[in-house]
């Protein structure tokens, strides 16, 4: 491990009795880059952010989190971290100004300015009893204090869950703003969509084990789109069957439609030999496309020379 490697996950497996929560799984997390953890409901992601934080003992394996040894160093660890949990509970009566004063020194003492400046992008009132807040406002609490003394690394388990879209724009600008900072954060989701337009890297879990680690710009290539052309005269499916990338091809008349894996530019040069009076392309689902790609087993098992 260097001082490169913010996160180091050696062969780290948990069961639980005979349950599977997670095996084998290796990962390097990067000293500033934003890695998403993705993967679908009971895949493995919880366990692994536990296992990394020592709230579980591995069955198997061992993590190293900013250069100490989860297990040994982990009270030093956890004062260097900022960790939102999947699952938020607040017991007592506290306000969240009481709570966040609490978290504030228990990390040896948090400028109140940047609480107060975090509540209000977040648009939460720091007055009012936590254990009466609805579950978007709780989960601000949870990331005002994860966020709120600039940590290293940022460690957040679904932390878009329970935020409106605003909110959950305003959280991802937070974490563009912590990369620019020089801050690593690592975090989970279940939809791609959010961990794309922060993350450098994905990593996807399924079924417990590692399906694969990628570079965020590689998603987006492999975005399955379709598209629709419409030409001044009618066109014969034969001109774009076989093109790199193109499948499912109908032509009626003057329309075609068809699904494109990747590049655009195959099917473009072949539409730009006739006359093209419109072309729609509807959004790539990258949720449906990339996920099914690997959730089928289709995808790269290589992940080493994927993560490179
Ligand atoms: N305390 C536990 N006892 C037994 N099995 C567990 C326990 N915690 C998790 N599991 C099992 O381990 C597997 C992985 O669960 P985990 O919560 O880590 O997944 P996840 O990817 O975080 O899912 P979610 O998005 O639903 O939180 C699941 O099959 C789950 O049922």
């Amino acid at each position: 491990m260097t001082s490169d490697t913010a996160v180091l996950a050696e062969d780290l497996t948990k069961f639980y009795g005979p349950r599977r929560g997670i095996e084998e799984l290796t990962l390097d997390v990067r000293a500033g880059e934003v890695m998403g953890f993705l993967g679908p409901n009971g895949a493995g992601k919880t366990t692994t952010i536990r296992l990394l934080l020592d709230f579980l003992r591995p069955t198997r394996g061992h993590a190293r989190v900013l250069g100490m040894d989860s297990r040994r160093d982990k009270a030093a660890l956890h004062r260097q971290i900022g960790y939102l949990p999947g699952e938020l509970a607040f017991p007592g009566r506290e306000t969240a100004e009481e709570l966040l004063r609490f978290f504030g020194d228990a990390r040896g003492g948090v400028p109140w300015t940047a609480v107060t400046g975090l509540a209000e992008r977040l648009d939460l009132d720091l007055s009012r009893p936590v254990r009466a807040m609805s579950k978007g406002n709780k989960q601000k609490v949870g990331l005002v204090q994860a966020f709120m003394h600039r940590p290293a690394l940022l460690i957040l388990d679904e932390p878009t869950s329970g935020l409106d879209p605003l909110m959950q724009q305003e959280f991802l600008a937070m974490v563009r703003e912590a990369r620019d900072h020089g801050q690593t954060v690592f975090m989970s989701s279940h939809v791609l969509a959010e961990v794309q337009s922060t993350a450098d890297r994905v990593a996807i879990v399924r079924d417990g084990r590692l399906a694969a680690v990628e570079k965020v710009e590689t998603l987006g290539r492999r975005a399955v789109r379709s598209v629709e052309i419409h030409f001044a005269d009618p066109v014969e499916a034969a001109d774009f069957t076989g093109l790199p990338g193109v499948t499912q091809v109908e032509v009626t008349g003057p329309v075609l439609r068809c699904t494109v894996d990747g590049r655009l530019d195959p099917l473009i040069k072949a539409a730009a030999r006739h006359e093209v009076i419109d072309l729609l392309s509807a959004e790539p689902d990258l949720e449906e496309t990339f996920l099914s790609y690997y959730y089928t087993g289709e995808g790269t098992s290589d992940v080493a020379a994927a993560g490179a």
